[in-house]
């Protein structure tokens, strides 16, 4: 029966959204590839630490820095650095000192990405495109980073421009319904309801969706009926 199930495709790595919310991201470098990781890190909701001499600090970061949207630490990294981190991101140009950043890390087994060293990395950043709450990460698992930007933009230019504002509206109809049923057993009613929205309306009209057509769209959840947008103004209920 064994053929029913998927294969198993060994090689990949695990493609997660990491909740940083809160967490404490130690970023060790301010050159260009740490303010790409600092505003990563700043995205998710994290509080970031940049250990960095202010000297070599270049425009973005000390901008960054400046505006209190990040604390710093105002010298080369020190072993201290690492307490109460929550995750490390070390972008620096010197190998020996990054690889002594990776040990500290891995002895106290905090997971850590040293930017362009494949083996010291647990985990890979990869190419992403953000529109709101949609976030789509295209990984080659190291082996064309270049590539995944391309690919990257070539998925993000098929897609239409209002796909965040529609996953937005859809984020806020869920809550909704969530108060309106929010029992635990009627779990598979209330998503096989949800799924049926989300198949049988546009993204037009998921966009469109007014707080008002979302309150009239709730009114069918009881009957589970899915009527259209149109139907859903007109009040044919
Ligand atoms: C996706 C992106 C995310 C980010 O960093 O934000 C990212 N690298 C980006 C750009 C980029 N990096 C490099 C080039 C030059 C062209 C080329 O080589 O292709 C370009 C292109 C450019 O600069 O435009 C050089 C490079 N990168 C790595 C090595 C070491 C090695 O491979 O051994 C070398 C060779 C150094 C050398 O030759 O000396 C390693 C890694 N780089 C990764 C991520 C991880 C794997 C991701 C994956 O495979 O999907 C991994 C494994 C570890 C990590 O750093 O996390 C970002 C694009 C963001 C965007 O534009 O959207
Ligand atoms: N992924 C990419 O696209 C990409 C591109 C170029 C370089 N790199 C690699 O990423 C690393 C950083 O690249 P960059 O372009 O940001 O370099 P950069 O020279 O702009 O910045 C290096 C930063 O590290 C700081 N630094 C050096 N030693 C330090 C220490 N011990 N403690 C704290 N800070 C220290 C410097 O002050 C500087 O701010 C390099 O290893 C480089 O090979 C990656």
């Amino acid at each position: 029966m064994s053929h029913k199930f998927p294969e198993v495709q060994g090689g990949g790595s695990l493609i997660v959204a990491w909740q940083t919310r809160n967490k404490h991201v130690v970023v060790v470098g301010g050159g260009e590839v740490a303010a790409g990781r600092i505003l990563h890190a700043l995205n998710a909701d994290a509080r970031v630490t940049v250990v960095c001499p202010q000297t070599g600090l270049n425009e973005e970061v000390a901008y960054r820095v400046a505006q209190n949207q990040v604390s710093h630490v105002d010298r080369v990294f020190e072993p201290q650095d690492l307490d109460g981190a929550d995750m490390v991101l070390c972008a620096i140009d010197d190998p020996e000192a990054s690889t002594q950043v990776w040990k500290l890390c891995k002895e106290r087994r905090i997971p850590a990405n040293i930017a362009d060293v494949p083996p010291e990395c647990d985990f890979f950043f990869g190419s992403v495109h953000r529109d709101g709450p949609l976030q789509i990460m295209v990984s080659t698992n190291g082996n064309g980073p270049k590539l995944a930007s391309i690919v990257r933009k070539k998925i993000a230019n098929t897609l239409p421009q209002n796909t965040g504002a529609a996953i937005e509206n859809v984020g806020r109809l869920r809550k909704k319904l969530r108060t309106v049923a929010p029992n635990a057993e009627e779990g598979p009613k209330r998503m096989k309801w949800m799924s049926t929205v989300c198949e049988s309306w546009s993204l037009e009209d998921l966009v469109e969706m007014t707080e008002k057509d979302m309150d009239a769209l709730l009114s069918f959840y009881q009957p589970n009926k899915v009527p259209s947008l149109q139907d859903v103004r007109e009040g044919s209920h």
